[in-house]
């Protein structure tokens, strides 16, 4: 497994792999790995070629007062984990190999970045955009690698993506649960015992509005309060950030879910911890 921090270095060990012909994927993470990370560079080893992953904790992505200088890092046991997973390439840049100084161009998605995620954190996503768009630009893979647990990240990397026709094929892979449903997240862990165990109110509510979606219900306000009162009931100590019933594509608000389907996603915080979670209903 090569692993590289400069961009030169990332450059030499990008001809060697690729001398043969083969394609490139990238997993694009911020470290602290989990098996929603392992989960990603499968997908990508299932799809054939050679495997790279980047760990970089991005500062532009990370708003005032946010957890930037506390986030969890292990370079060690993540190289183990990556190592064991028969990953290729690791990246492991520092910021200036990120951000040349000087550096001052920003990616701005505008709409799809001015709710939910995005209006709660003003510049997260063009800090995601920009940093996606570097590290495309530099490790130049074929396909990237994105969970749908960070559902309206996946709509903005593929919408800019597509608006500046950047040669990369966007693939998102499904969400990776704990044994009691709650969703992997290097931010989990935060939680205290007791918020640990309320978190499992956010799966517990995914799997109530895709029953109630089976059942037939296309009332998306109907779904918000279903939300509402199962955080209220069963997790007393967390709260409703907010609760979205939405275009999968465009993230507009619905009132009547239609024929094809909708994203629901939510966030719920304990203390200062936000976790996300959400689902596609599908026909
Ligand atoms: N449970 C999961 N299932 C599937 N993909 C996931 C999961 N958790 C994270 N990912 C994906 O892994 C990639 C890297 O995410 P990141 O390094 O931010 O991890 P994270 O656990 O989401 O961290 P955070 O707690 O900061 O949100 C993203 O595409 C993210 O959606
Ligand atoms: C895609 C990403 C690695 C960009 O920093 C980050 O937003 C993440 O880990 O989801
Ligand atoms: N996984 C999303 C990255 C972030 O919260 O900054």
């Amino acid at each position: 497994m090569h692993v590289v921090t400069t961009r030169a270095e990332l450059d030499r060990a990008r001809t060697e792999l690729l001398a043969d012909g083969q394609e490139l994927s990238l997993v694009p993470t911020m470290g602290y790995l989990h098996e929603g990370h392992l989960s990603l560079v499968r997908a990508a080893q299932r799809d054939g070629g050679a495997v790279a992953v980047s760990i970089f904790v991005n500062p532009k992505q990370f708003g005032e007062g946010e957890d930037l200088a506390t986030y969890p890092r292990d370079l060690d046991r993540d190289l183990a984990l990556l190592r064991d997973a028969g990953v290729d390439l690791v990246w492991t840049p520092g910021d200036e190999d990120v951000y040349p100084p000087g550096s001052a161009t920003s990616v701005e998605i505008h709409g799809v970045t001015e709710v939910l995620e995005g209006e709660r954190r003003p510049g997260h996503f063009a800090g995601v955009a920009t940093v996606c768009t570097i590290l495309f630009n530099v490790v130049r893979p074929h396909r990237a690698y994105f969970g749908q647990k960070d559902a309206q990240q996946t709509v903005v990397v593929r919408r800019f993506v597509r608006d500046l026709a950047l040669p990369v094929d966007v693939r998102v892979e499904p969400i990776v649960r704990e044994a009691d449903g709650l969703a992997r997240s290097s931010r989990n862990v935060y939680l205290t015992p007791e918020q640990r165990s309320q978190a499992v109110v956010l799966s517990r509510a995914v799997r109530a509005v895709e029953q109630v979606w089976r059942d037939g219900g296309r009332d998306a306000d109907e779904l918000r309060a279903l939300v509402r009162d199962l955080v209220q009931r069963e997790a007393p100590a967390g709260e409703l950030d907010y609760v979205s019933v939405a275009d999968p594509d465009t993230l507009a608000e619905l009132d009547t879910l239609p024929g094809t389907g909708a994203l629901v996603s939510m966030v719920v915080r304990f203390g200062r911890t936000r976790l996300l979670d959400n689902t596609i209903l599908q026909p």
